[in-house]
């Protein structure tokens, strides 16, 4: 019989992110790359181009200042070659190289960025869905500029959200009832405790690389991929 899930708390989910690098030797460019593809696949699943209700297929995809962001860039470009319109938000940029060359990569592909958030009536009006690539696991306190005002802005949105890793500004274990209600969460590697409180259409599961070892040491209970997927639906 195939054993529960299990959904990993803070210092964990960090733990298994260090070993996977330090114990497993890969490098972050190579992780991110399948997490931001498995954010990709798991968005054109649930609101197929065909199925887009605005006449341009436009995707708004908010990144934020660590890793997730980097997610956030990698699924804008695959997004890009799924024959969406992404437009990125990234107003936080840190100075690593992996980061500049994430953004240069959106750039080539012709993505365009913007300069700032629009507000919530302008999202609504062209964007058919908003990718919240802001938070991930390391996500701590109170929310700071100019992130607070961007989820104030996103709460107010009728288009459908979609998290990557961790609805942003959700604590990672207990969520956050007044928080942003995502229609979509990618929870990758293995879900968060906060995952338990997502009450979205759909929750997959991504990141399609963690070795058995790893599964079997902190006993995470991986579900079956289906064939070659990158995604998995889990409700
Ligand atoms: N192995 C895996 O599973 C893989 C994981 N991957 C991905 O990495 C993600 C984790 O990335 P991460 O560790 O870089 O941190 P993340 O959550 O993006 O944020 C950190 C940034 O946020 C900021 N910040 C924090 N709190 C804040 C606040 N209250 N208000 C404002 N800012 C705040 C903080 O800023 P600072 O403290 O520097 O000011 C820092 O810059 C993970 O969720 C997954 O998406 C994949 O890429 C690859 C494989
Ligand atoms: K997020």
């Amino acid at each position: 019989m195939a054993q529960t899930l299990r959904y990993l708390g803070q210092e964990e989910a960090q733990k298994i992110d260090e070993e996977l690098f330090s114990e497993y030797s890969f490098s972050v460019d190579q992780l991110m790359e399948l997490a931001g593809l498995s954010c990709a696949t798991a968005v054109t699943q649930a609101y197929p181009v065909q199925s887009l209700l605005k006449l341009l297929p436009r995707v708004l995809v908010i990144c934020g200042p660590g890793n997730n962001g980097g997610d956030g860039l990698v699924c804008a470009r695959h997004l890009k070659l799924f024959g969406y319109e992404p437009v990125v938000l990234y107003p936080k940029r840190p100075s690593k190289q992996l980061f500049q060359n994430l953004t240069t990569q959106c750039e080539k592909m012709e993505i365009t960025f913007l300069s700032e958030m629009p507000e919530a009536d302008e999202v609504d009006e062209v964007y058919n869905v908003v990718i919240d690539a802001i938070f991930g696991f390391s996500f701590k306190g109170a929310v700071r500029e100019p992130f607070a005002s961007i989820l104030a802005t996103l709460k107010k949105i009728s288009a459908p959200i979609a998290s990557v890793d961790i609805p942003s500004g959700w604590d990672v274990e207990s969520g956050a009832s007044d928080g942003i209600q995502p229609d979509l969460l990618v929870s990758l590697t293995a879900p968060k405790k906060a995952a338990s409180h997502f009450q979205g259409r759909y929750h997959y599961l991504g990141g399609r690389f963690v070795p058995p070892a790893l599964d079997r040491k902190y006993g995470l209970n991986l579900p079956q991929y289906p064939g070659t997927e990158c995604v998995l639906r889990l409700n």
